[in-house]
């Protein structure tokens, strides 16, 4: 796990080597021990350089390792007695150092990396602090300001800043460890104290008190609840007032205290939840790793509306050749002149040359003949759809893909109408689709292994999360998305305010309230759906009109917004009020809570007080227990996915790991209570009533969630 070989040279080489990221695990921390003392044992030896097997230095300490119990050597002390060793230590950085990994290198005398690699303190992602000593050695060597920057954002720097910054010594195009031999060979002799950084005073800034401040306000004001960024400020203010041992004291506190948040907890969860998103498995048992994904270089988009803007650019930007396709020359023209200035804007920021050279603008469906996978990206009708697809069929050749940018339409019976319903999924982006991460890849009943193969693996070269979803009304977001939006509309009928609601919710970490998301998005949207799905038509008494439909509770109050004309940001109206059509500070409007009191006069509802809990308690129970509902489906195929859904296309707070585990750690039978609290009181709404797998999970004493697919399995085995 570490290898340790002795050169030529009065050098030692120790060879991280724990495939796939070199991960400190403790194998590998034991392995250092070991041959750091092999080192300081052979007198011929003067200096030791560290680097990692496969040209990668660490990906950090092994994140499996910290919901076990940790054992073998502590990264802590083994990293001090680096530092402190008389030897001399030298760190050859290629491909990452990360986390502990750069923990490592900060504890060796001099660090060399490649022009290459990328140097980071993530550990803040991962709902703690770099608490190895990186809290306090990082900002001797930066000083405090770009300490605060880099840990409590966990950003990835480039050897280049890493220079700049002073993290390394040295930057080199060729091989780093030779170059660290090279250096090693160069120092070796010279005293070592001053390489030392926990000798070192911080580099101090005049005010850092003021600095801090300022720091703690940016990440109070970004983390939406989370503990972790506050706690890195603490921890590197501890750097710049205290000695390096009651720093190292402060660091510890902190991390004893995040290292057993259930935040932490979520985070790692998280990590893991969207690695995992990518191995996708079918119901028919094909899986990411039997099936062959073939190669996709020219890719058809139709529609360059908002969606197929985004879709191209992305593409593009991924280095796919695209083509285009409108219905007519102006709304070409429009399109065109969009996805230009998108890529160019693109392009100028990352200093990187323009790709226009990779698009194609078409008019005519025939100049589509040569591609090996179209996205059709339309307006969200069923009939017009099905034209688009069977008019592709005349053109295509027979084995190119047919993938269709739907939020929540049935892929089967866009299949039907083609010659190929083995080669037809859904790529269901989210808006902006050049900036939103994630995909729902939806396989239909005839989608074939190999079509969602080669979807999600476009889907990750365009640097997608994508996730594989089964074929339902909505799929696996929108369609848990309906019972959240459904209870929110509720709570007002029952006496709470936009503002109240989507309070709790920023509250609970969301990043927008679902009434601010709804007026971003515009009103009108999910109108013209209603209407089309029959919802809403000439039987329906625009006045006064029914809280009852399709057999269930209904709330119409967004049409009777939509009736108003208030669609939103869009019309400087919605669910609050803005100062212009199109502006984005969103106010409370007096009119709404007028509105909203006519209305329960008008229905007889007299207005409870609604609390910040029981928002919570509405909306996120009924999306884990739609989840729940979407596992006993089929339609995702384990909770995690379900999560990574939500975290990535629906603002879940990343904390809280995504609704499924939001659940799992309430407590199931908590949730369960729950429910059935609330579908007592609300008999009238179905969806309400607890999901058979929740109830079931619980009388199998409530397993952990990364046993659920288990228990998944064998219900399915029985139905
Ligand atoms: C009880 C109270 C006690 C309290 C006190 C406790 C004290 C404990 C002290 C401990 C101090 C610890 C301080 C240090 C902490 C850390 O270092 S935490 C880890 C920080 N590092 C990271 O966050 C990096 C995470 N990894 C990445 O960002 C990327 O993986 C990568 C390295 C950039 C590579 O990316 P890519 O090539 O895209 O590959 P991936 O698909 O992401 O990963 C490949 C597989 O590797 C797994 N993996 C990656 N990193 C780690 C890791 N650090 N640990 C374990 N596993 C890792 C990843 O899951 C993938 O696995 P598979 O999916 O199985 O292939």
């Amino acid at each position: 796990m570490a290898r340790y070989t002795r050169l030529t040279e009065p050098i030692a080489l120790i060879t991280l080597n724990n495939p796939p990221v070199n991960a400190l695990s403790s194998a590998v921390r034991s392995g250092i021990v070991d041959s750091v003392s092999q080192a300081l044992k052979d007198d011929q030896v003067k200096a030791v350089v560290f680097c990692g097997e496969n040209r990668m230095f660490s990906g950090g300490a092994d994140i499996k390792e910290f919901s076990g119990s940790m054992s073998g050597p502590p990264l802590v002390r083994m990293i001090h007695s680096i530092e402190a060793s008389e030897k001399l230590m030298v760190a050859a950085i290629e491909g990452v150092a990360l986390g502990g990994g750069l923990e490592l290198a900060l504890g060796c005398h001099y660090r060399v990396a490649n022009t290459k690699a990328r140097l980071g303190l993530p550990e803040v992602t991962l709902g703690f602090l770099p608490g190895a000593g990186g809290t306090q050695r990082l900002p001797r060597l930066t000083g405090i300001t770009a300490a605060l920057e880099l840990i409590t954002t966990g950003r990835q720097i480039s050897a280049q800043e890493a220079l700049q910054l002073g993290i390394v010594d040295q930057v080199t195009e060729g091989n780093a460890v030779q170059a660290a031999m090279e250096l090693a060979l160069s120092v070796i002799g010279q005293p070592l104290n001053p390489r030392r950084l926990s000798l070192r005073p911080p580099v101090w800034s005049a005010d850092v008190d003021s600095v801090c401040e300022v720091a703690l306000a940016r990440v109070k004001q970004h983390s939406r609840g989370a503990m972790a960024p506050v706690a890195c400020v603490q921890a590197v203010r501890a750097a710049a007032m205290l000695p390096y041992s009651k720093g190292m004291e402060k660091e510890r506190q902190l991390m004893d205290t995040l290292f057993r948040s259930s935040q932490a907890r979520a985070l790692q969860y998280a990590f893991f939840a969207q690695r995992n998103a990518g191995k996708w498995s079918l119901p028919n048992g094909a899986r990411w790793n039997n099936t062959k994904a073939r190669d996709v270089q020219r890719v058809g988009v139709i529609g360059l509306g908002t969606m197929g803007r985004g879709i191209a650019v992305s593409l593009v930007k991924a280095g796919l050749s695209v083509v285009a396709l409108e219905s007519d020359a102006k709304q070409l023209e429009s399109g065109k002149k969009a996805v230009t200035a998108m890529l160019q804007r693109d392009a100028q920021r990352r200093g990187v040359g323009s790709p226009l050279h990779l698009l194609t603008f078409a008019l005519s469906f025939h100049q589509l003949k040569d591609v090996d996978l179209v996205i059709e990206a339309v307006f969200e009708d069923m009939n017009l759809k099905k034209r688009v697809f069977s008019d592709l069929c005349k053109v295509l050749r027979a084995g190119t893909l047919i993938c269709t940018n739907t939020s929540g339409l049935n892929v089967d019976e866009l299949a039907k109408v083609t010659d190929r319903q083995h080669l037809v999924v859904g790529m269901h982006f989210f808006a902006p689709a050049h900036v939103m991460k994630l995909l729902e890849v939806v396989y239909g009943s005839r989608s074939s292994p190999e079509a969602v193969a080669v979807a999600m693996a476009l889907g990750k070269r365009i640097q997608k999360v994508c996730v594989a979803v089964g074929n339902c009304p909505g799929f696996v977001g929108n369609r848990m998305l309906k019972l959240y939006m459904d209870q929110s509309l509720y709570l007002l009928e029952e006496g709470a305010t936009p503002e109240q609601v989507d309070q709790a919710l920023e509250e609970f970490g969301f990043a927008m309230g679902i009434f601010k998301v709804a007026d971003l998005s515009g009103l009108d949207v999910g109108w013209r759906v209603r209407k089309a799905s029959g919802l809403i038509g000439p039987d329906i008494d625009p006045v006064n009109p029914s809280r009852w439909r399709l057999g269930q509770r209904y709330c119409p109050l967004p049409d009777m917004l939509c009736q108003q004309g208030r669609f939103g940001q869009k019309t400087g109206r919605g669910w609050y009020l803005y100062n212009s059509p199109g502006s984005k500070e969103a106010k409370p409007d007096p009119e709404i809570l007028n509105f909203l009191e006519d209305y329960r006069l008008k229905y007889g509802i007299t207005p409870q007080r609604i609390s910040s809990q029981e928002v919570i308690e509405r909306c996120a129970f009924s999306l884990a227990n739609e989840g729940f509902r979407i596992l006993e489906d089929g339609i995702a195929a384990g909770p995690e996915d379900i999560d990574v859904i939500y975290l990535f296309g629906y603002g879940w707070p990343r904390h809280r790991g995504g609704p499924m585990f939001y659940a799992s750690q309430v407590g199931l039978s908590v949730v369960l209570e729950k429910m059935e609290h609330y579908h007592r009181i609300h008999p009238d709404v179905p969806s309400l009533e607890p999901s058979r797998l929740l109830r079931r999970l619980v009388a199998e004493g409530s397993p952990p969630i990364q046993q659920w697919r288990n228990h998944i399995k064998n219900l399915h085995s029985q139905l």
